[in-house]
């Protein structure tokens, strides 16, 4: 779906990105991670050509932008900025229109999209005719989120979305973000110097160095198969977090005691969180929980059984 080959960009003397090459797959959300100016934000902003590249191609869904007109290209392409850029003295609704606007839609259609994005982003109907400042920072990233979905586009980029709000509002709007059926359709590029962030949303993530690319794989791959010294390290203060957040009771399955499955109606009454390793430890703390994998055969199982199971997993992983 979206193609760099052997792209690069310096600013003056400062090489920003340096003949980088990745393909992002159609539906993919890939995650570029890495620590302040690895050129994160400038790799992001060639591929809605708001940066130039100085050499390379990028190819999205089989055209080379460079041949495309930039301003229909960027219709295209939903793009998230770093600390939102909400017009100011635009109200919500205005600013959710923007592209809508340049695209000549009528009044009807524009409302009913805006009508529609607010509720799925849960942003209270109210909102639509207050400008930017009267808005919480988590509303003001729901609205520019809004107005980079308003068009149904195929491709999304997003620069830090989560950035600029408090911890617990942005793990709930992550959660949300997760959830939203409309991005599950969508190609997405994030950029993020959250490795926590980037391991919640990433299918893939691309880590990056002085302008390069150091890795770019699953999470899980990045956890257990560092390419370099520096991937190893970029993840080792976060390494056990990180693993709860990766592995499912799935990837547990064959560690855990063999038991009979439980009977149909049972098994229908269990959350569907059990599935993950992370959720299965806060609850077991209390006793015994009943855990599935995702051909829904259930087990019972106490703390012990899973912290044991979930040790085996990962020497079984250091040495596979
Ligand atoms: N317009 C510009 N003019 C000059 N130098 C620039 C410009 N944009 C970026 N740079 C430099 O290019 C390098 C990469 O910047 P970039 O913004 O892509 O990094 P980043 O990984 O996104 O960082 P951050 O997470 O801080 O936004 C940095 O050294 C930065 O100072």
């Amino acid at each position: 779906m979206i193609e760099l080959k052997g792209v690069s960009k310096s600013f003056g003397h400062t090489q920003a990105v340096k003949q980088i090459s990745f393909k992002v797959n159609e539906k993919e959300n890939l995650v570029l991670l890495g620590t302040s100016g690895c050129g994160k934000t400038t790799t992001l902003k060639m591929i809605n050509r708001l940066i130039e590249p100085d050499a390379g191609e990028i190819i999205i869904g089989g055209q080379n932008i460079t041949h495309q007109n930039p301003e229909i290209l960027r219709r295209g392409i939903g793009y998230v900025m770093q600390n939102i850029g909400l017009f100011p003295h635009y109200n919500v609704s205005e600013n959710i229109a923007v592209v809508p606007k340049l695209l000549k839609w009528d009044a009807i259609k524009t409302n009913q999209r805006i009508t529609e994005l607010v509720e799925k982003l849960h942003l209270p109907k109210q909102c639509l005719t207050m400008f930017p400042h009267e808005l919480s920072g988590g509303q003001q990233q729901r609205v520019g989120l809004a107005r980079a979905l308003v068009t149904d586009p195929a491709v999304l980029l997003m620069d830090e979305p989560f950035g600029a709000l408090d911890n617990v509002t942005r793990s709930s709007i992550q959660a949300e973000f997760k959830a939203l059926e409309e991005l599950k359709r969508k190609t997405i590029v994030m950029v993020t110097h959250d490795v926590q962030e980037a391991f919640e949303l990433a299918d893939r993530i691309c880590l990056m160095d002085k302008g390069e690319i150091v890795q770019i794989g699953t999470p899980k791959e990045l956890l257990y198969h560092p390419t370099n010294d520096f991937a190893r390290k970029f993840l080792d203060g976060q390494r056990l977090a990180l693993e709860f957040k990766v592995i499912k009771i799935n990837d547990l399955w064959d560690f855990l005691p063999k038991q009979q499955s439980l009977e149909t109606e049972k098994a229908d009454q269990l959350n569907p969180s059990i599935w993950d390793a992370m959720e299965s430890i806060r609850k077991v703390e209390s006793g015994k929980i009943q855990v599935a994998n995702i051909q829904s055969e259930h087990k019972t199982i106490d703390f012990q059984q899973l912290t044991q199971a979930f040790n085996q997993y990962k020497y079984h992983k250091a040495h596979e």
